[in-house]
């Protein structure tokens, strides 16, 4: 049976690492195959690709070259790895892919939705997630939750200001909106076992009924 492609979204810090975890276990346990991945990265070239974007150090980075970083290493990463992995039966479950550079890049940065999105076209040829979660959380509630993990490390974008975080928020928040039939919001300002039920509650819909 052919596999499925869940997307995970949100700002930094809003629990979609600690989600996907739970949830890989949870599918698992009821015999499904699953895969999970994350962007950017995922595959050799992509991380490659992720090194360059994050490092800290390259402030002089343009929004564009951005933008195109992330579609680059998106192209490699789903021609790679995601689509031999649904094409094989398995539940895909990846931790950001093109929600995020429309919200990051064209909302926040300001390069436009639609100018992202035709760059995203280029890299993916319509293959969008049959279920994209977005988890919903005030940016400086998903800061703090990081700051209070000291092991992650602080990369070049959880550096920008408040100010783009709360831009990115509201991004995610039209693009629910203009997508709503793909992208299923979940308030993740809540504790972890709620955020947790009303993930697999929206991922179990999506499943039985494919
Ligand atoms: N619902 C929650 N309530 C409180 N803390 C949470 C919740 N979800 C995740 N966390 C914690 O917040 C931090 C960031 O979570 P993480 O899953 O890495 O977020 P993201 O991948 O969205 O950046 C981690 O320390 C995690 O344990
Ligand atoms: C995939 C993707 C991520 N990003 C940003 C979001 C994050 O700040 C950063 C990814 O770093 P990461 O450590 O994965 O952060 P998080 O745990 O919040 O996912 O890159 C974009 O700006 N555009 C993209 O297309």
């Amino acid at each position: 049976m052919k596999g499925c492609f869940f997307s995970f979204e949100g700002p930094d810090g809003a629990g979609k690492t600690t989600m996907i975890a739970k949830l890989e276990t949870f599918l698992r346990e009821k015999g499904f195959a699953v895969l999970s991945t994350r962007e950017p990265g995922g595959v050799r070239i992509a991380e490659a690709i992720r090194s360059i974007i994050l490092n800290p150090d390259h402030t002089e980075m343009d929004g564009r070259t951005e933008a195109l970083l992330y579609a680059a290493a998106r192209r490699q990463h789903l021609l790679e790895k995601i689509i031999p992995a649904v094409e094989a039966g398995n539940i895909v479950l990846c931790d950001r892919f093109v929600d995020s550079s429309l919200v990051y890049q064209g909302f926040a940065r300001g390069l436009g939705v639609d100018e992202v999105l035709q760059i995203n076209q280029f890299a993916i040829d319509g293959y969008f997630p049959s279920l994209t979660i977005y988890f919903d959380i005030d940016p400086k509630m998903g800061l703090e939750r990081i700051q209070k993990n000291k092991q992650r490390e602080i990369n070049r974008l959880d550096m920008e200001s408040l100010s783009f975080h709360y831009k990115v928020r509201e991004g995610y928040l039209k693009l629910a909106e203009r997508f709503s039939e793909r992208i299923v919001t979940i308030d993740a300002s809540k504790p972890v076992d709620e955020v947790f039920a009303m993930t697999v509650t929206a991922v179990m819909k999506q499943i039985e009924g494919r």
